[in-house]
């Protein structure tokens, strides 16, 4: 039985890549499953109007199995973290190579963060590293994604391997990035479906870089956690929105195209990501009424279906028009402007998560949305599109964007092998 297939909607068309870890090997085995019971709930209760009676041992009432034991493996042509279904915690951070690493330690440390990642999304102990925090849980479909920055080629006598894609992103109007909090040699994406996994693995692989690189900046987010809903569905963002409907389907038959680098050959069935702390007026957003903020993004709030009519999933008719004659959906709504269609074709795979970091000095909250987008090229994805947005997107006046990152993100590391491999022997 497959834990992730339960997810959401979206989720169910993501490959089959999550399973039971092996028992008697999973954290949680080796204490005898005294931490087992907490994955999915507490005893019967009424959530959202439904009854919940999860049983005590923490397995799903329809036989699944309990929500920790279910891995998502590490080998496998692409990383893990890019087609799986966005996990409920996220641990996004990037590091930066110690002086003097150059390429024989980056090869060191990519293999250590390889061999590691691969026995924590197996739900084994981190080796010499190894902390304890996660000591009782399962797998939790726990993800490790690596990314290189453009500063890591020429650090490593690599310049000539940097793709000119990884040229830095243009500066977008009203763009108010914080560099502290941006860009990177390294990037790490960790997802899981527990805050103590997910924190444990960011720890363990901190404490292995120590000597060869250091960590530059580190963000928490979270999404919606599984079995959270009546049924599954598309997780919401912190505006209250349906967000991820439209995304490109592993289903798709130009998925890969659109998702998947074809080169240069040490990043083919790679991919390149962006990394954009965005940072939501939400204040602004809650003072406009229900009916304009459907405006403002071109869905219903209430189940996301597009305003030209049906239900979520049905195909958005841009051209339709309203009884009175205007557009169903509005010249600026956020789903025009950002849309294929209006961008030459441009597509991405958004696989973002929420984030709240408390206070602002102003009272308001910071909080908003750690946007990941993953994309062939960000020439026809990311950038294009952005620059639409940041022109004509009625939305955009209750976003800032605060940090920004663009990394190659390699292919998936063969079993035995490591990622980066093909780059750092070829
Ligand atoms: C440059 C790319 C994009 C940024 C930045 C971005 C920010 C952003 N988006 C939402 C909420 C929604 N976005 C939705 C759709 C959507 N967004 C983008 C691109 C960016 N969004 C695309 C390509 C699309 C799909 C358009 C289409 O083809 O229909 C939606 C609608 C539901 C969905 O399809 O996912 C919502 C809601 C927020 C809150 C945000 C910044 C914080
Ligand atoms: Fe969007």
């Amino acid at each position: 039985m497959n834990v992730m297939t339960e997810q959401t909607s979206e989720r169910s068309e993501a490959p089959e890549t999550a399973a039971p870890a092996a028992a008697g090997l999973t954290r949680r085995a080796l204490l005898g499953n005294a931490g087992a019971g907490l994955a999915v709930g507490a005893g019967a209760g009424a959530v959202g109007g439904w009854a919940v009676a999860a049983p005590r041992d923490g397995s799903r009432s329809n036989g699944a199995p309990a929500l920790g034991q279910a891995s998502v493996p590490f080998h496998g042509a692409h990383q893990a973290g890019i087609v799986q279904p966005a996990q409920a915690r996220a641990q996004l951070a990037a590091f930066d190579l110690t002086p003097g690493t150059g390429r024989d330690g980056l090869r060191r440390l990519m293999k250590g963060w390889s061999e590691t990642a691969a026995l924590l999304a197996r739900g084994e102990q981190a080796g010499a590293h190894e902390n304890q925090i996660a000591l009782d849980a399962g797998p939790c479909t726990l993800t490790v994604t690596f990314g290189f920055g453009a500063p890591l080629f020429d650090k490593t006598g690599l310049a000539s391997q940097r793709p000119p894609q990884l040229a830095p992103l243009p500066d977008f109007p009203e763009d108010t990035i914080d560099r502290s909090r941006s860009d990177g040699d390294l990037w790490v994406q960790i997802g899981a479906d527990d805050a103590l996994v997910a924190f444990h693995a960011l720890r363990v692989l901190q404490q292995q870089a120590s000597g060869l690189a250091t960590l530059r900046w580190q963000m928490s987010g979270f999404s919606r956690t599984p079995g959270a809903t009546d049924r599954p569905r598309t997780p919401r963002n912190l505006m209250g929105q349906v967000d991820g409907t439209n995304n490109p389907r592993p289903a798709d038959p130009d998925f890969a195209a659109k998702v998947f680098a074809d080169g240069p050959g040490w990043l083919a069935g790679g991919s390149y990501v962006v990394f954009r702390r965005i940072r939501m007026l939400l204040d602004n957003w809650e003072n406009l009424p229900t009916d304009r903020q459907e405006r403002v993004i071109g869905r219903r709030k209430v189940d996301g279906a597009p305003l030209s009519g049906g239900t979520e999933s049905t195909p958005v008719d841009l051209a339709k028009q309203n009884g009175d004659g205007l557009l169903a959906i509005p010249v600026d709504a956020h789903i025009r402007v950002a849309a294929p269609a209006s961008n030459g074709g441009a597509a991405m795979l958004r696989r973002g998560f929420s984030f709240q970091d408390g206070l602002l000095p102003d009272g308001s909250l910071d909080a908003g949305l750690l946007f990941i987008a993953f994309q062939a090229d960000p020439a026809h994805g990311f950038i294009p599109v952005q620059r639409r947005l940041a022109r004509g997107d009625s939305l955009s006046r209750f976003l800032r964007h605060e940090a920004s990152g663009l990394y190659a993100v390699p292919p998936g590391a063969p079993q035995g092998g490591y990622v980066g491999q093909a780059l750092l022997e070829g």
